[in-house]
């Protein structure tokens, strides 16, 4: 299980991260929702080892972890296989195969990043990072910018073969319908200094019909959650810092 408690992070002057905690288990599909510039990359970052949190802990992620960045970040003189590959050499070739054909690259192995449109790229490192494997994936807006149909289709991916080692995934989104999707939970972020200022727990199996009628109180009740930090008294700037709702 990965345990981030009382994270504080921040640049010079400015806070970013404030008090924040979660825990993420095995199986679960956790969707973070904040603003734009709240913090979530840096949360992301200090999981993983890149950035160093000024205070706070963080359990559990010393094994092996994927992460999934904004953008592809392949390597343009590798094919695709070639950049699959990488992470895990010693891997059979089947398991590379059947990974490519997840993604729906197959007759694409041997183009390179340069020859892909931005979905086939996003593809190709969804692939990468489930070959990586690992207890847990870190994804930060994995789909961003690809339209609804293929981002429709990379959930579904994404979803199969999570189903079959079922790690943790923490999903960075600001789509409520790709949460209303997958997520087992998602966590609502309070503008920076972040923290999580509530939780939501999701109905039935995950690959759910996000705009299927019972979920319209849900969605409702988390976009008032996005559109009133200040009202509500979950902000950033020193105020209250988390309140979790099971
Ligand atoms: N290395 C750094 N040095 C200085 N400031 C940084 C650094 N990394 C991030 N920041 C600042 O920290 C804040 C949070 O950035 P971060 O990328 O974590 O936000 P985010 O929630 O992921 O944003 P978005 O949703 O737009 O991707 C921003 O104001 C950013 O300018």
């Amino acid at each position: 299980m990965l345990r981030l408690s009382g994270l504080c992070k921040r640049f010079e002057d400015l806070p970013v991260l404030s008090n924040l905690s979660l825990t993420l288990s095995r199986g679960e599909i956790v969707a973070l929702i904040g603003p734009s510039g709240c913090g979530k990359t840096t949360l992301l970052n200090i999981i993983s080892g890149l950035t160093a949190p000024d205070a706070g802990t963080v359990e559990g992620a010393d094994g092996r972890l994927s992460y999934m960045f904004q953008s592809a970040r392949l390597l343009p003189w590798r094919t695709v296989e070639e950049n699959i590959r990488l992470v895990r050499e010693d891997a059979p070739a089947e398991e590379v195969r059947s990974l490519i054909t997840a993604v729906g690259l197959e007759g694409f192995e041997r183009y390179y990043p340069g020859q892909l449109s931005g979905g086939m790229a996003r593809r190709c490192a969804l692939a990468r990072a489930f070959h990586f494997g690992g207890e847990i994936f870190l994804m930060d807006e994995p789909f961003q910018g690809l339209d609804y149909g293929i981002r429709m289709e990379m959930l579904s991916m994404l979803l199969s073969i999570w189903q079959r080692e079922r790690p943790g995934v923490l999903f960075v989104t600001h789509e409520i319908d790709e949460a209303l999707t997958v997520a087992t939970r998602i966590a609502v972020l309070a503008p920076r200094p972040t923290a999580i200022c509530q939780w939501f727990d999701l109905p039935g199996p995950e690959g759910r019909d996000a705009s299927a009628p019972e979920l319209a109180r849900l969605r409702q009740e988390i976009i008032r959650r996005i559109t009133g930090y200040n009202q509500s008294g979950c902000h950033g700037n020193g105020g209250p810092q988390e309140k979790v709702i099971y």
